[in-house]
């Protein structure tokens, strides 16, 4: 376990300034390989789907879109991998609604497999008709990724301004949801990610 609490007001102070925060060896090596492991296996037992957009009635798969393909975690039934994961997160909300009264209560998170040359457009995580959304959380699964291979998560400060930040095994990038539009670069490689949002109310995850 990694000293994640010690971090903890620090990276909540960075998020609370500038909306956007990046944690490297938010998980260690091993963590983070336990974690692909189980992404890998429960692929490969086909309980991956097409990532969707849209909410509701309304979503629909469209590849020209996002290309990845998403396994939610089920937080009744959590794997000895993603244990530490879970717990960080709790800490997270639990620290995010003491010291910025977010209010956030719940977590929903899923694997995400992006094969190569896949990609998601530039878009915002909140929906129109739902705030529920208030932290992105995306966790970079992938061992030994270079700048070169691609893949980065591109976060538009404002209109002209970028920030490309690399999915390296074990970094952890929260931002806010309804701030920041972002996108996911095609990458040479496959792309491993835990992602999620930490939201206001709980319910049954909102789309995908
Ligand atoms: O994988 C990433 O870097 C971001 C993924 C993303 O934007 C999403 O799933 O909404
Ligand atoms: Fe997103």
């Amino acid at each position: 376990m990694n000293d994640f609490a010690a971090q903890l007001p620090h990276t909540i102070d960075t998020l609370a300034e500038q909306g956007w925060v990046v944690l490297d060896d938010f998980l260690t090596e091993q963590e983070v390989a336990a974690l692909l492991a189980e992404g890998q296996g429960r692929q490969a037992a086909g309980e991956f789907h097409q990532a969707r957009v849209g909410r509701a009635e309304g979503r629909s798969v469209r590849t020209a879109v996002r290309g990845d393909n998403v396994r939610w975690l089920d937080p009744a039934q959590r794997s000895a991998a993603s244990q530490c994961y879970w717990q960080r997160m709790e800490a997270l909300q639990a620290e995010l609604n003491r010291s910025l009264f977010l209010g956030i209560q719940s977590g929903e998170f899923h694997f995400a497999h992006y094969p190569v040359a896949t990609f998601y457009k530039r878009h915002l995580d909140r929906f129109r008709d739902d705030d529920a959304r208030v932290i992105s959380v995306v966790c970079y699964l992938n061992d030994d990724w270079q700048t070169s291979h691609g893949g980065q998560l591109r976060l538009w400060l404002d209109e002209n301004d970028s920030l490309d930040i690399d999915p390296r095994g074990g970094r952890l990038v929260l931002f806010l949801s309804d701030r920041f539009w972002h996108e996911v670069l095609p990458a040479q490689r496959e792309r491993w990610s835990l992602t999620g949002w930490l939201r206001r109310s709980s319910g049954i995850p909102s789309s995908s």
